[in-house]
């Protein structure tokens, strides 16, 4: 993990949103700073600088504005998995909880061609149940797995864990630790 003390300092934390107890951590700082902003996403992608990478998938929403970036900086296609009921195509779909509440997502089930090489991007992972249902969903319809990434890791809820139990390396940018 590379452990960035300038870009950590843009991400702004909430207490009690969207519930009483949890810690946001708003990336939407982060955004809004050109500067952390453009050094986050080439973070992100350095180690697949010059790698075979054939899609990105974001997780919405705030996954959709990091895996645009990271796509088009590894010249990759995009691939969004959305909320339940959003996307007008077959899809796959799965139940998921994370830290604050539970929900369905979905793919376009020819979204990703069996054997494609995938990164999985979004913001954050905290209890990792948002990645692991995505990586179940891209896994389901034959993709490669190949990494996930995310600027922030709540370690202490255990989902980069649970993703590299899964056999996907993880990469993240920074960590709060007792979430
Ligand atoms: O590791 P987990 O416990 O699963 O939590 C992480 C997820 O929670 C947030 O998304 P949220 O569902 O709040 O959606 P948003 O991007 O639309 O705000 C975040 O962007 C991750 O997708
Ligand atoms: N603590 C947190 N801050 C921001 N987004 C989150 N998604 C899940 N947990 C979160």
């Amino acid at each position: 993990m590379t452990f960035d003390h300038d870009i950590k300092a843009t991400v702004r934390t909430i207490p009690d949103y969207p519930k009483k107890g949890i810690l946001f951590r708003d990336i939407t700082t982060l955004l809004a700073d050109a500067r952390a902003f453009r050094r986050a996403v080439d973070e992100l992608v350095h180690p697949w600088a010059g790698a075979k990478v054939d899609k990105v998938a974001g997780i919405e929403a705030r996954g959709f504005i990091l895996g645009g970036a990271v796509a088009h900086q590894l010249s990759a296609g995009f691939v969004p998995i959305r909320k339940k009921g959003k996307l007008p195509h077959t899809t796959v779909r799965i139940a998921y909880s994370l830290e604050y509440g539970i929900d369905e997502m979905e793919m376009h089930a020819d979204a990703v061609q069996p054997g494609e090489r995938v990164i999985l991007v979004d913001d954050l992972i905290a209890t990792g149940g948002t990645a692991e249902g995505a990586v179940k969903l891209l896994r389901q319809i034959g993709a490669n797995v190949v990494a996930a990434c995310f600027i922030v890791d709540l370690p202490d809820l255990g989902g980069a864990a649970k993703l590299r139990a899964m056999d996907v390396p993880v990469r993240t940018l920074m960590a709060f630790e007792g979430h």
